[in-house]
């Protein structure tokens, strides 16, 4: 099986060209690939198929949009948009002549995204809304933390810390109230750092601790602007991976940052 590894500001993602949509990939194949010490390693996949190709779930609708990102977090599990993921999907597109530099769509299960990108550089997606759904809580070694329930096509939990995030331990998993979120959850920690700058520290459901979670910082911007009674505004957030910019808008939020292709090779035989 041929695979590319890539990442965005150190979220990575092995990525498997499957333009005929003729993989069968399973949730354990999936985990098998992100293992990181008995397979490549990565937070998750990105299978690469065109969209006419790719068997799409009922309600699923394309467009026009040439290909669809169907993305698996690390425990195999499926989720409905990664940003992150999805600049690093343009940047494979683009650099394999199988898309032009510019501007156009792609489908993902939480629907079209708009991705605009040069020959090299960073990527910008339109992310769609950051919904805030409002209040809830998680807790981590037995502090309870308050923040905002946000979708931004998959489910996030903001939540603003007085510290440095640094200083969190994300060893194990928050916790949460699943009546609250039954499908599971993103939970973010973030902090003021800056005029209108955050830094921030996630817990990704399906795959741990991340070093970045584009949604997330979306859904961070979303809630430090709401909080702050912002409207309209550009927001920074630097991540242990990096740094990324959000731009909100009236309706929708724009998230540029880089896309980094590293490797290229094909599994062993046999071993998948
Ligand atoms: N890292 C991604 C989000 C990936 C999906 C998430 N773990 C979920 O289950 O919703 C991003 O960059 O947005």
């Amino acid at each position: 099986m041929r695979f590319v590894k890539g990442h965005g500001t150190e979220n990575d993602f092995v990525i498997l060209p499957d333009p005929d949509g003729a993989l069968d990939l399973t949730a354990d194949a999936v985990a098998r690939l992100c293992d990181r010490r008995a397979g490549i390693g990565a937070d998750g996949v990105l299978r690469v198929v065109r969209s006419k190709a790719a068997g799409l779930e009922a309600g699923l609708d394309a467009g026009d949009a040439e290909w669809f990102m169907d993305y698996r977090n690390a425990d195999g599990g499926i989720a409905e948009m990664c940003g992150n993921g999805l600049r690093v999907f343009a940047r494979y597109l683009v650099e394999t002549g199988l898309a032009a530099p510019g501007e156009w769509d792609v489908a993902t299960r939480a629907g079209l995204r708009r991705v605009t990108l040069g020959p090299s550089g960073d990527v910008c997606v339109d992310m769609g809304p950051a919904s805030i759904l409002g209040a809830g809580e998680a807790s981590l070694a037995g502090t309870v933390f308050q923040g905002e329930r946000v979708s931004v096509g998959n489910p996030h939990l903001a939540c603003r810390v007085d510290g440095p995030v640094a200083a969190l331990d994300l060893s194990r998993a928050p916790g949460f109230d699943p009546a609250v979120f039954p499908d599971g959850v993103n939970v973010e920690f973030f902090r003021t750092v800056g005029d209108r700058h955050l830094e921030m520290r996630v817990y990704e459901r399906g795959s741990g601790e991340t070093r970045s979670c584009g949604t997330g910082t979306v859904a961070v911007a979303a809630t430090a602007a709401a909080q702050a009674g912002d409207g309209p505004s550009e927001w920074t957030v630097d991540v242990l991976g990096g740094r990324v910019t959000v731009a909100l808008g009236e309706a929708t939020a724009r998230l540029t940052g880089p896309a980094v292709l590293v490797a290229e090779g094909e599994t062993w035989p046999g071993w998948l």
